[in-house]
């Protein structure tokens, strides 16, 4: 059986290296039919220039952790424990407790977020060169020239034309366009770290591809962190230099992408590589994931995974497994990640 009880250490400040640290981070929903536990004990650190893609069914939290992080939680939420803290250029600032002003510096200069529908963040009744000078005048940028300068620089490095794409209305341009343009947006402020929430997911496959390119070309050229919240394995795969597996709002999996896809040690992630098909390579049978997530207004007892997963024992019905880390940098909460390892090791 794994350890139940060992957990990264909590209290250290951030790690060299880490423009974010999560610290045991809870979310809660206020529901008429009682709390709903979106995020339970988060801990993470995201480390400056890294790309980490979270990863997980419909559900299982990703959307509420992004939003917390950058204290944009719907008013029927909130942090019920832990914190974030960010470290960027010597200055720090910590959620919750940063004060308006203190989320406001955070959210676009520091992090800045793309949201899932491109569509739905614009204002429909807004052409896109007021988004930039609204976004621009929110953060006491008055000079509407400088704005609109640095939104042509902005629209033309992801491959848009300035002057049509400023004066058109968000619904005159293509999903890819709309995209792209929001992702010139959230550099307007020059942010540190992008937090995209699935970036690619209501677009066309090659419209995917371009997105994916432009990403990666926009991450080395401006030296950004990324946060990549993706329900698809592969496009994650694609774009991460970490994988971080969610279930049930706990964080059940991280590791280096290689050695997760390499050597799964949650079974949830293992299901969910399993359910993948390969583009090369010995075809093999797919295997659908059966079941569903369970309500996060009532998790089961122990681990909420255990009721479809094929190893679970008597144990995992009662005993939450914590985060431990069996390999250097690859850690997991299952009370039989050992014995994932050995099998892996053994070829099994
Ligand atoms: N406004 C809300 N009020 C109550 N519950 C909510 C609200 N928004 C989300 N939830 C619940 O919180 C849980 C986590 O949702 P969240 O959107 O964070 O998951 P997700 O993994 O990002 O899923 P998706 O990929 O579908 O967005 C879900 O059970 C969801 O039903």
């Amino acid at each position: 059986m794994g350890r139940t009880d060992q957990r990264p250490d909590q209290t250290a400040p951030p790690r060299d290296g880490a423009v974010m640290r999560v610290e045991r981070l809870d979310v809660q929903y206020r529901t008429p039919a009682g709390p709903v536990r979106a995020v339970q004990d988060a801990t993470f650190d995201l480390l400056r220039g890294e790309t980490l893609a979270i990863v997980g069914e419909s559900g299982c939290g990703k959307t509420t952790l992004a939003l917390a992080l950058v204290g944009l939680l719907p008013r029927s939420a909130a942090v019920t424990g832990g914190r974030v803290r960010y470290r960027v250029d010597g200055t720090s600032i910590e959620l919750p407790g940063a004060g308006e002003d203190g989320v406001r510096a955070l959210r676009w200069r520091v992090a800045a977020m793309v949201f899932q529908s491109a569509l739905n963040a614009f204002n429909p009744l807004l052409r896109i060169r007021d988004h930039f000078l609204e976004t621009a005048a929110a953060h006491g940028i008055r000079s509407r020239r400088e704005v609109l300068r640095r939104a042509g620089e902005l629209l033309e490095l992801v491959q848009l034309e300035p002057s049509r794409v400023l004066q058109a209305y968000p619904h005159e341009l293509s999903g890819g366009m709309r995209q792209r343009a929001l992702l010139a947006l959230a550099l307007l402020l020059d942010p540190h770290i992008l937090i995209l929430d699935e970036p690619a997911t209501a677009l066309d496959i090659l419209t995917q591809r371009n997105i994916i390119g432009l990403l990666r070309s926009l991450k080395q050229r401006l030296g950004l962190t990324l946060l990549l919240i993706s329900h698809d394995l592969a496009l994650a795969a694609e774009l991460a230099d970490r994988i971080m597996t969610m279930y049930a709002g706990r964080i059940v999996e991280v590791g280096p992408v290689h050695a997760v896809f390499a050597t799964p040690l949650h079974p949830y992630t293992q299901a969910l590589l399993q359910s993948l098909p390969v583009l090369r390579g010995e075809l093999r049978d797919l295997r659908v994931l059966a079941g569903a997530p369970p309500s996060l207004s009532r998790l089961p007892p122990g681990c909420a995974f255990a009721p479809r997963c094929s190893m679970a024992r008597p144990e995992c019905r009662t005993v939450v497994p914590m985060l431990h880390e069996p390999a250097p940098g690859h850690m997991s909460a299952c009370h039989f990640t050992e014995q994932l390892l050995e099998a892996a090791s053994h070829g099994a």
